[in-house]
C-alpha cells in the first residue's frame, strides 16, 4: 500500500484557500485508493513570524525533513514590505527550500483548450503550447554571498553565483526531461553581459554530447521572453537559472490564462516540495474567489513524482480540464457577463470530478 507523509505548509494570503482545496482532493484519492496519507500541517512565512517571530520555525523543518513531500501554498504580505529580505516570511519559504535539498523546480506551463479565449495571446499562436520549464533553485542571485544594502554608502549589491557541479545537475534533469517529451532543450540565459552566464552555457553545452536525441539551442533571457509570448509552440524543455525562471515561468502564464493555474515540484534533494507557482496575492486575499487550480495540478505533481501515482495524477488533470470545459470559472477567468465561482466551488467540482474518473476507473477493473 502507498504511504505518504505529507506536511502542508498553507502559510499567507490565498495560500490556506487554494491549499484547502488540494488537501481534499488528495485526502479522497487516499481514500479512494486505499492509501495511506498522513497529512499534517505547519507554520511558514508571515503567520509563523506573527505567532512564532519566526518565518520558519524549527518544528516546521523538522517535520518537513521528516515527510515524503511538503506541500506550500504561498508566503508573504504587504505588512512585511518594510522589513530586510532576511527577515521577510520569503525568507522562510528560501531557507526551507536549500533544507530540503531540491534544486531542480519543474514548471509546466500549457494551453488548456478551453481556455484558448483568456489569453491575450491569439489562439493560433498559443494553441498546442507545452512548456516545461526547469529552473534551478538553488543558487544565483537569491542565494548568492555578498549580498548587503549598505546604507551608508547609499549601494546594495547581490550576488549571482553557480558552480559548474550545481549547473550540471540541474542540466541533466532538463536534457533527461526533454528525452522523455518532445526532444528540444532550450537553455537561457545572459551569456553576452554576464560571467556566470558562460560558466552556465559552456557547461550545459558540454553535457549536450551525452544526450544525442535532444537538440539544443541558447537563447538570451530578453529574447526568449518575447520568444515565449510571439512562438510558444517553438518551446519544448526551457532550464534557465532561478532568477530568469521565476520571471520566465510567471510570465508564461499568460499563455495558460492565469496565474492561478500554474504547478510546481521541486525535485532531486531529500524531501520533494511542491507549491503552485503564484504568490499569497494580497490584493484578492480573504475573499474566497482564488483561483485553486494551480495548487490542485500541484498536488497533482506530488502524486507523480513522491506517490508514484501517475493515475491519480491524471485523474486530477482530466478532472480539472473537464471542469473548465463545462465552463466553470474562477474570477480571474471570467469574462464580461458570467458569474465566477468561489474557490471552493471550484474546489468541490474539480473533487467530485475526480472522484468519478476514479471510481469509474476502479469499475473497470473490477469487472
Ligand atoms: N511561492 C511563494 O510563496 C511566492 C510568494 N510571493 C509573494 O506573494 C506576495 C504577493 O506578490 P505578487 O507580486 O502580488 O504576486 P502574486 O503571484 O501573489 O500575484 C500576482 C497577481 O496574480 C493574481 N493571482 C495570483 N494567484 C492567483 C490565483 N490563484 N487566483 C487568482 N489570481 C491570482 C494576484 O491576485 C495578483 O493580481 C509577495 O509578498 C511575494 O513576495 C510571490 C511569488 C511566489
Ligand atoms: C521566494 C519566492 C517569493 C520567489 C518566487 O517568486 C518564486 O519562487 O516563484
Ligand atoms: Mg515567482
Amino acid at each position: 500500500m502507498t504511504k505518504l507523509k505529507i506536511l502542508v505548509v498553507a502559510g499567507d494570503g490565498i495560500g490556506p484557500e487554494v491549499t484547502g482545496e488540494a488537501v481534499r482532493i488528495l485526502r479522497s484519492v487516499a481514500e479512494l485508493g486505499g492509501y495511506d496519507f498522513q497529512i499534517s500541517e505547519a507554520l511558514i512565512g508571515g503567520v509563523a513570524i506573527k505567532q512564532q517571530g519566526t518565518p520558519l520555525p524549527a518544528a516546521t523543518l523538522s517535520a518537513a525533513l521528516e515527510s515524503d513531500a511538503v506541500l506550500l501554498g504561498a508566503v508573504g504580505g504587504n505588512e512585511f514590505n518594510s522589513l530586510t529580505p532576511d527577515k521577510r516570511p520569503e525568507a522562510g519559504l528560501l531557507q526551507l527550500r536549500q533544507a530540503l535539498g531540491g534544486f531542480a523546480n519543474l514548471r509546466p506551463a500549457f494551453a488548456f483548450p478551453a481556455l484558448s479565449s483568456n489569453s491575450p495571446l491569439r489562439p493560433e499562436v498559443i494553441e498546442g503550447a507545452d512548456i516545461l520549464f526547469v529552473r534551478e533553485l538553488l543558487g544565483g542571485l537569491y542565494f548568492g554571498e555578498p549580498r548587503q544594502w549598505d546604507r551608508a554608502s547609499n549601494s546594495a549589491w547581490n550576488t549571482m553565483r553557480y558552480t559548474r557541479d550545481e549547473v550540471v545537475r540541474v542540466a541533466r534533469v532538463a536534457f533527461e526531461l526533454a528525452s522523455m517529451r518532445r526532444k528540444k532543450l532550450t537553455s537561457v540565459d545572459k551569456a553576452n553581459v554576464l560571467e556566470v552566464s558562460q560558466l552556465w552555457r559552456a557547461t550545459v553545452t558540454e553535457l549536450a554530447p551525452q544526450y544525442p536525441g535532444v537538440t539544443l539551442e541558447h537563447q538570451y533571457v530578453d529574447a526568449c521572453a518575447m520568444h515565449l509570448m510571439n512562438t510558444p509552440r517553438n518551446f519544448d524543455v526551457v532550464l534557465t537559472e532561478n532568477l530568469f525562471g521565476d520571471i520566465l515561468s510567471d510570465e508564461s502564464a499568460v499563455i495558460t490564462g492565469s496565474l492561478g493555474m500554474l504547478p510546481s515540484a521541486t525535485i532531486g534533494g531529500k524531501v520533494n516540495l511542491y507549491e503552485p507557482v503564484h504568490g499569497s496575492a494580497p490584493d484578492i486575499a480573504g475573499k474566497g474567489i482564488a483561483n485553486p487550480l494551480g495548487a490542485i495540478l500541484t498536488a497533482a505533481m506530488l502524486l507523480r513524482h513522491s506517490g508514484n501515482l501517475e493515475q491519480e495524477a491524471q485523474a486530477i488533470e482530466t478532472a480539472v480540464r473537464k471542469v473548465l470545459e463545462q465552463g466553470h470559472r474562477t474570477a480571474d477567468l471570467v469574462r464580461a457577463g458570467e458569474t465566477p465561482l468561489s474557490t471552493q466551488e471550484m474546489g468541490k467540482l474539480v473533487h467530485q470530478s475526480v472522484n468519478e474518473i476514479i471510481d469509474r476507473h476502479q469499475a473497470m477493473h473490477a469487472v
